[in-house]
C-alpha cells in the first residue's frame, strides 16, 4: 500500500529535508510550496521557493546558495547589467529558462499549478509540486524608513536591504481574496501524514497555512512538525526577527506556540532535550541540523518512521 504523504515548504530548510525524503519515496509525494514570495521581473515570472523546490528533486539545486541552478553561467544578467538593467535577482542563464517558461504560460492564461506540473514533467520529477495557490499573494514587510512607515516587498527587505530593518510587522496581501490550489487540497485530503518542514514559519510556512481550507484539511491529519531553530536561533536567515515581530519567541517554544493547533508530533534538536517535557504533543529530539546527505537521509528515516 503506498503511503501518500504532504509536505510543506519553502526554499532552503524543507528542501535540505526533501533531499533525504526523495531516496525513500517518489510518486507518493505531494510538496505544497510557499509562492507568496513570486514576483516578475521584466518579463521573468521568479516563483523562487517553488523553483528551488524543482530543482533540488531534480539533483541540480545551486547548495551553495539554495537557488538557482549548479554549474549555471551569468551572461545575460552580466551583460543586462552593462546595459544598465540590474536585475535585483543574480539569475542564471538556464534558470532564466524557467522563468521565461512560467512567464509565456502565465500570459497565455494557464493556470501556476498547470505549468509547475508541465515544469515537473520535464525535469522528470515523480513528486507532485503544488502551489498554494495560483492566486497573487505577497509577504510584505512592515517597517520604518527615515520615520515613515513603509511596506516592503520581501526581496527589497531580504535581497536588497539584507534583512537589516526593524520589522513592525509582516503581511500576506491578498490573502483574503486568494484562494487555495485545489490539487493541494486534494494532495492533503489522500496524505496518510503532513509534514511541515523546517521552514521559516512566518514568511515561508505562514503563507501556505492563512488559507483556511489547507489549515481545516491538515488538522485532520497527523501532522509532524519539524523545528527550524535550535535553542534561539534559526540556523539560518530571518525567521527569529521575523517570529519576533509577529509575538513568537525565537525558540521551539515559538515554534510550538506556532504550530500548536496543528502539530502532533513537533521534532526537536537534541541540544534542545531539556524542553521536551514542556510540550502537549509528542515530542522527538533528534540532530535536525541537516550537513551531509547522511544527516537528510537519517532525518528523513526518522521521518518516516513515525508516519
Ligand atoms: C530567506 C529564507 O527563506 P527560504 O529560502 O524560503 O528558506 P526556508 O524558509 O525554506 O528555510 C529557512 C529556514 O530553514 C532553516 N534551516 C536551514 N537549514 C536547516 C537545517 O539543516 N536544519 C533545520 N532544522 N532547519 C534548517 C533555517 O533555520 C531557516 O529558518 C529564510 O527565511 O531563511
Ligand atoms: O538573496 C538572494 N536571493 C536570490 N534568490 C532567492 C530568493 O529570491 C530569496 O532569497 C528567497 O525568496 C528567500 O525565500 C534567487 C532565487 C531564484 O529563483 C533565482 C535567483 C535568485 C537570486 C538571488 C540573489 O541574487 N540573492
Ligand atoms: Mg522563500
Amino acid at each position: 500500500m503506498i503511503i501518500i504523504l504532504t509536505v510543506l515548504s519553502g526554499g532552503t530548510g524543507t528542501p535540505k529535508l526533501l533531499q533525504g525524503l526523495k531516496r525513500f519515496l517518489s510518486e507518493e509525494l505531494n510538496i505544497i510550496v510557499n509562492t507568496a514570495e513570486d514576483t516578475w521581473i521584466n518579463d521573468l515570472y521568479v516563483s523562487p521557493d517553488v523553483d528551488t523546490v524543482l530543482y533540488t528533486l531534480a539533483d541540480l539545486i545551486n547548495e551553495d546558495v539554495w537557488y538557482g541552478r549548479r554549474d549555471d553561467t551569468f551572461t545575460t544578467h552580466e551583460t543586462l547589467k552593462a546595459f544598465g538593467i540590474d536585475e535585483l535577482l543574480r539569475i542564471g542563464d538556464k534558470d532564466r529558462a524557467l522563468k521565461m517558461h512560467k512567464a509565456y504560460y502565465l500570459k497565455k492564461g494557464y493556470k501556476l499549478c498547470e505549468i509547475i506540473d508541465m515544469e515537473r514533467e520535464l525535469f522528470n520529477i515523480k513528486a507532485k509540486v503544488l502551489p498554494m495557490s495560483d492566486d497573487r499573494v505577497e509577504t510584505k514587510i512592515l517597517t520604518k524608513l527615515n520615520g515613515k512607515l513603509d511596506l516592503l516587498k520581501f526581496h527589497d527587505f531580504w535581497v536588497k536591504r539584507k534583512g537589516n530593518v526593524d520589522v513592525i510587522d509582516v503581511i500576506y496581501e491578498n490573502i483574503t481574496y486568494a484562494k487555495p490550489c485545489e490539487k493541494a487540497l486534494r494532495a492533503i485530503e489522500k496524505s496518510k501524514a503532513i509534514i511541515i518542514g523546517p521552514s521559516n514559519p512566518i514568511t515561508s510556512i505562514g503563507p501556505i497555512l492563512a488559507f483556511d481550507e489547507i489549515r481545516e484539511g491538515i488538522s485532520k491529519k497527523k501532522t509532524i512538525v519539524v523545528s527550524p531553530i535550535v535553542g534561539n536561533s534559526p540556523i539560518s536567515g530571518p525567521a527569529g526577527k521575523l517570529m519576533r515581530a509577529k509575538g513568537y519567541d525565537s525558540s521551539i517554544y515559538g515554534i510550538y506556540e506556532f504550530y500548536k493547533d496543528l502539530v502532533d508530533i513537533l521534532i526537536i534538536d537534541i541540544s534542545d532535550k531539556d524542553k521536551a517535557k514542556d510540550f502537549d504533543c509528542e515530542v522527538i529530539t533528534t540532530n535536525i541540523i541537516m550537513r551531509t546527505l547522511e544527516d537528510k537521509l537519517r532525518l528523513a528515516k526518522e521521518i518516516l518512521e513515525l508516519v
